[in-house]
C-alpha cells in the first residue's frame, strides 16, 4: 500500500524570512538614531521561561535588536513588582516589554495586567490589546505564538478564505487569539475545548487544525481529515523528557497535506514574531 505523506512544513524558513525584514527595519530605525530595545521581565528562574528567555536573546541579537532582563526576586511583593514594571513602561529607550506567564501566584496578574503600558505590550498581556485582537485594530499586539501560526500559514501559502478552521483550545495565550486571527482571515472558526462533545469527529471536519491543548500527543488520526493542514501549537514533554507537541505526528502525517514539526515548528517562529512587534512598538512610539 502507497501512502502520500503530508508536506513538513517547518518553522525556519518562516522566521528567516521574518528576520532578514527585520534587520533591514532595524537597520533603517537605527540610522534615525533610534535602538529598538525588548526588556524582559522575569520573576524567579522557571525552567520555561529561561528556555523562552534563551531563544528571544538570541534572536533579537540577531536582528539587531537592543535587550536586557530584569530579573526579580520569586518572592518579590505585589507592590514591588508592580513599582518595577512601572519603570520599565517609563524607560524611554524601552520599546517592547515581555512579561513571563504566568506569574508565581502570590502576584496577581488580573491587577499587573492593567499596569504594562499597552503600547509597549509586544505579548498581549494588557486587555487594551486582548480588545484590539478582537476587533481586528492592527495598531495592537497579538500574543507572539498565535502570530507564528498565522505567519507559517501566510508562508506556505495555506488559503484560509471561507475554510473550516477548528482550534482545539481555548486559552487566552494561544486558542482563543488564534480564533481571532483565523477569522480576520475569513475562516469559518470552531472553537474546542475538554467539554467539547465527540471532539474528533469535531476536528476531522476541519480543513486546517490548530492543536493547542498543552497534552503530549493527544491528537492522533481520528481528529484528522485526508489532506488536512494540522499546526501544531503544543510544546510538552513526554515521558523519556522530549519535547513533543499535541499532534502525534507519526500517525497524523500521512493524513494531512500538510503538517507541522515540534520541535522545529511553531515554536521556532515565536521569538521572530516578538522581534517584529519590538520594530513595530518603537516606530509607532516614535512616529516613524
Ligand atoms: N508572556 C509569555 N509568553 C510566552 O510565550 C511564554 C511565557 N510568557 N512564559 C514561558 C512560556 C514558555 N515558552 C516557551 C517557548 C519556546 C520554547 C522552546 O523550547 N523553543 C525552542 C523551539 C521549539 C520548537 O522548535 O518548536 C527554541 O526556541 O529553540 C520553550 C518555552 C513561552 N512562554
Amino acid at each position: 500500500m502507497k501512502t502520500k505523506m503530508g508536506e513538513i512544513i517547518k518553522g525556519k524558513p518562516v522566521a528567516d524570512a521574518i528576520t532578514e525584514s527585520i534587520i533591514n527595519d532595524v537597520e533603517e530605525i537605527k540610522s534615525k538614531g533610534i535602538n529598538p530595545k525588548l526588556t524582559i521581565v522575569r520573576v524567579g528562574a522557571d525552567p520555561s521561561d529561561l528556555a523562552y528567555e534563551r531563544g528571544a536573546l538570541k534572536r533579537m541579537e540577531k536582528c539587531g535588536i537592543e535587550k536586557e532582563v530584569v530579573e526579580l526576586p520569586v518572592d518579590i511583593s505585589q507592590e514591588d513588582f508592580i513599582r518595577e514594571l512601572k519603570k520599565v513602561n517609563e524607560d524611554e529607550n524601552t520599546h517592547g516589554i515581555l512579561v513571563f506567564r504566568p506569574m508565581p501566584k502570590h502576584l496577581d496578574e488580573d491587577v499587573i495586567k492593567y499596569i504594562i503600558s499597552p503600547e509597549k505590550d509586544v505579548d498581549c498581556f494588557s486587555p487594551v490589546n486582548v480588545a484590539k485582537v478582537t476587533e481586528g485594530d492592527e495598531t495592537g499586539f497579538p500574543p507572539a505564538t498565535p502570530t507564528a501560526v498565522m505567519e507559517i500559514l501566510k508562508h506556505y501559502d495555506v488559503d484560509l478564505k471561507g475554510k473550516h478552521a477548528v482550534v482545539i483550545g481555548r486559552s487566552l495565550v494561544v486558542g482563543k487569539p488564534v480564533s481571532m486571527l483565523l477569522l480576520k482571515e475569513n475562516a469559518t472558526v470552531t472553537i474546542c475545548h475538554s467539554r467539547t462533545q465527540d471532539l474528533p469527529g469535531v476536528c476531522r471536519a476541519a480543513d486546517v487544525l490548530v492543536a493547542a491543548v498543552g497534552r503530549a500527543r493527544m491528537v492522533d488520526d481520528t481528529y484528522v481529515k485526508d489532506g488536512a493542514v494540522v499546526v501544531d501549537v503544543g510544546i510538552n514533554m513526554d515521558e523519556d523528557n522530549n519535547l513533543c507537541g499535541d499532534v502525534d505526528f507519526d500517525k497524523c502525517v500521512g493524513k494531512s497535506s500538510m503538517i507541522t514539526p515540534v520541535p522545529a515548528g511553531v515554536g521556532s517562529v515565536t521569538t521572530s514574531v516578538l522581534a517584529k512587534h519590538v520594530v513595530k512598538a518603537c516606530r509607532i512610539l516614535n512616529n516613524i
